[in-house]
């Protein structure tokens, strides 16, 4: 099987639904004026919760090419978790996508790995493509070299969960909205070392099959370095997916890579 190129821009905690519908229209008119070959290249958004009904009404009523996610989702399937939501409501809107385990989220919101683990099964269960985030600080990769942190915390994600199509995300977190990328060795440095790593734990099926995005600070500038490597698949974009000329630039990454 050959890896689709995916571009997945996380919007974070930016556009409320009314910017989020001008924002898809518009994406989807300039991918499509750029004559953007969807069956090439997947591009997916990731909203905030409270934007996911009105894209997916606008994805599905003008069947636009582009897919769509949440940032997160409850590792439970319903009850008393207030603020949470479930897997359950997320396939409910024909979401395909969610992001598990972002730096923010681990950081911000206490996530270990059993946790991001727990909702990575979650994704599975309710038929949602999970976005499995790993990555390393500076000084862990300083320390205890390229690739281990996250391969160790990804190795907690795939010995808890059955095989399953997943995303893996290689996101360094002193890349991540510093303007600061790893250059394209680094990045691949670190997405080869995942690969072994789901192929340790999955089988190399799994790993020929996975794809495996680097994230921060991508830009339409850096793009296409980073697709040239042989275990990048694609880009998790933070800041530039928000601006729709550049994230369509980076959606169009062929051009810069005269593919
Ligand atoms: O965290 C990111 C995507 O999930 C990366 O964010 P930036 O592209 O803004 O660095």
């Amino acid at each position: 099987m050959t890896r689709t190129p995916f571009i997945a821009g996380n919007w974070k905690m930016n556009l409320d639904h009314l910017q989020a519908i001008a924002t898809v229209q518009k994406l989807a008119w300039t991918l499509k004026d750029a004559r953007h070959d969807h069956a090439d290249v997947e591009v997916a958004v990731f909203p905030p919760f409270t934007d996911l009904r009105s894209v997916q009404t606008l994805i599905s009523a003008d069947k636009l090419p582009i897919a769509f996610g949440a940032q997160d989702l409850s590792q439970y399937d319903s009850g008393a978790y207030t603020g949470d939501v479930s897997g359950a409501f997320l396939a409910a809107l024909d979401a395909k996508y969610v992001i598990v385990g972002h730096s923010e989220r681990r950081t911000m919101h206490g996530e270990t790995d059993e946790v991001v683990a727990a909702k990575t099964a979650a994704a599975v269960k309710h038929g949602l493509v999970p976005v499995v985030c790993v990555g390393e600080t500076g000084e862990q990769r300083e320390q205890r070299g390229a690739g281990v942190v996250p391969v160790e915390q990804l190795q907690v994600v795939l010995g808890a969960v059955s095989p399953a199509e997943i995303v893996v995300a290689y996101e360094p977190v002193w890349a991540i909205g510093s303007g600061q990328a790893a250059t394209a060795e680094q990045a691949q440095e670190d997405c080869a070392a995942l690969r072994r790593g789901i192929a340790a734990a999955w089988g190399d099926q799994a790993a020929a099959d996975t794809r495996v995005l680097y994230g921060g600070s991508v830009k339409s500038g850096n793009i296409a370095g980073f697709l040239r490597e042989p275990d990048i698949d694609g880009a998790l974009v933070g800041g530039a997916s928000l601006d729709v000329q550049e994230f369509a630039a980076i959606a169009r990454f062929q051009q810069h890579v005269g593919l």
